[in-house]
C-alpha cells in the first residue's frame, strides 16, 4: 500500500544560514503512530512545520496521499490536522464555536453531526456550551485536538502533546490518541519524553541535526540495541571491587552492596556465568540477582552518542 506521507531528501536552510534539515527521507503508513525523538533545536518542528506547509522546504519533497505540499497545497493541508506546541485559543469563545471555526477555515460546509463525534470523542460534548476560559488545562490541551480534527482529517500532527503537563494529565492525553488510532488516524507526535515514545508508537524516528538517524519499529528497536541490566545484591557491603573484576565494565552502587551489570542480549555470552564465578572466586557472596531491559532512553541516549 501506498504510504500516506512520501518524505524525499528533504532540506530546510533558514536565512540564518540554520541547516535545520539536511536529506530527510521518510515514508509513513497510513494509521500508524510515529514518534519523532530527538534534543531541542533537532528539526522536529520544521519537519511538521514544511509538512504543514507554514514553511517552505529549500530541497526535497512531501507528499500527501499523492499530493506535493507545495504544488498542491489545499489538497494536502485538508488532510492534516496540526496540534501545536502552544495553547492558542481565543478564551472567551465556547467550544463548539471554536471548532466549527477550524472547520469554517478550511472551507468545510458546516457538519455539527461530526463535531459532535470529535467532541465526544475527547469527553468534551457536555463542555460544548463552556467558554474556554472556563476549562482546566487538561480540557483545552483536548480542545487544541478538537480544532485540529474538526476539518476531518486523516492525519494529525502533535508537537509536544504533553510538554508540562503533569503525569495524570499525560496519561490522559495518550488514552485519547490511542483512540484516535483506533479510527484510523495517522498520527506523527514528536516529543521529549522517551517514556511517551514508548508508551505510544509503532515506529520511532531519530532526529539529531537536522538528520533522521534511523526510523525503526519500535519493538525492534529496543530489541535490536536494547541492553539488559543485571543487578547483583552482595550480602557484605565492599568499599571497592577487587581489581579483576574492574575490567568487566561493572558499578558498583554507593551502599556498596549494589552491583550492575550490562550485557547485550544478543551477544553467544551473556558473561554471566563469568561473573558469577568471578564473585564466588574472590569471596563475595551473592544476596540477591535481578534484571531489567534498559528503557528507549538509554537506547537513544547511546545511539545519538555513537552517530554524532
Ligand atoms: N524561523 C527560523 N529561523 C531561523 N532558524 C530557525 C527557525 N526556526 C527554527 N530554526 C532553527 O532550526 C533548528 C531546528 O529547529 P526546530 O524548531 O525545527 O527544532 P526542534 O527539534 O523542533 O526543537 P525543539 O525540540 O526545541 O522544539 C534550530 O537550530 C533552530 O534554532
Amino acid at each position: 500500500m501506498r504510504p500516506i506521507i512520501e518524505v524525499r531528501d528533504l532540506s530546510k536552510t533558514y536565512a540564518s544560514g540554520t541547516h535545520a534539515l539536511s536529506g530527510v527521507t521518510l515514508d509513513i503508513a497510513g494509521g500508524e503512530i510515529l514518534a519523532l525523538l530527538g534534543p531541542n533545536g533537532a528539526g522536529k518542528t520544521t519537519f511538521i512545520s514544511i509538512t504543514c506547509g507554514l514553511v517552505t522546504p529549500t530541497g526535497g519533497s512531501v507528499s500527501v496521499d499523492g499530493h506535493d505540499i507545495v504544488r498542491d497545497y489545499r489538497a494536502a493541508r485538508s488532510l492534516i490536522g496540526l496540534v501545536p506546541q502552544e495553547i492558542t485559543l481565543e478564551f472567551f469563545e465556547t467550544v463548539m464555536n471554536t471548532v466549527r471555526f477550524s472547520r469554517g477555515l478550511f472551507g468545510k460546509a458546516p457538519d455539527d453531526a461530526y463535531l459532535e463525534k470529535v467532541l465526544r470523542a475527547l469527553a468534551l460534548w457536555d463542555k460544548r456550551d463552556a467558554k474556554l476560559r472556563e476549562l482546566s488545562g487538561g480540557m483545552k490541551r483536548r480542545v487544541l485536538i478538537a480544532k485540529a480534527l474538526a476539518h476531518g482529517p486523516r492525519i494529525l500532527f502533535l508537537d509536544e502533546p504533553t510538554a508540562g503537563v503533569d503525569v495524570n494529565l499525560r496519561r490522559e492525553m495518550w488514552e485519547v490518541v490511542r483512540g484516535l488510532k483506533k479510527e484510523g488516524v495517522t498520527i506523527i507526535l514528536t516529543t521529549h519524553y522517551l517514556e511517551e515514545a514508548e508508551e505510544m508508537a509503532d515506529r520511532v524516528g531519530i532526529i539529531d541535526k537536522g538528520r533522521l538517524l534511523l526510523v525503526r519499529d519500535k519493538t525492534e528497536l529496543m530489541h535490536e540495541f536494547g541492553q539488559k541490566i543485571l543487578t547483583v545484591e552482595l550480602t557484605d557491603p565492599v568499599a571497592a571491587l577487587p581489581a579483576p573484576l574492574a575490567g568487566l565494565g561493572l558499578d558498583l552502587g554507593d551502599d556498596g552492596r549494589t552491583v550492575r551489570f550490562r550485557y547485550d542480549t544478543h551477544a553467544d555470552r551473556s558473561g554471566i556465568a563469568r561473573l558469577l564465578a568471578e564473585f564466588a572466586g574472590h569471596g563475595l557472596a551473592v544476596r540477591d540477582l535481578s534484571t531489567e531491559q534498559t528503557s528507549l532512553e538509554e537506547v537513544f541516549l547511546r545511539l545519538v552518542r555513537d552517530m554524532a
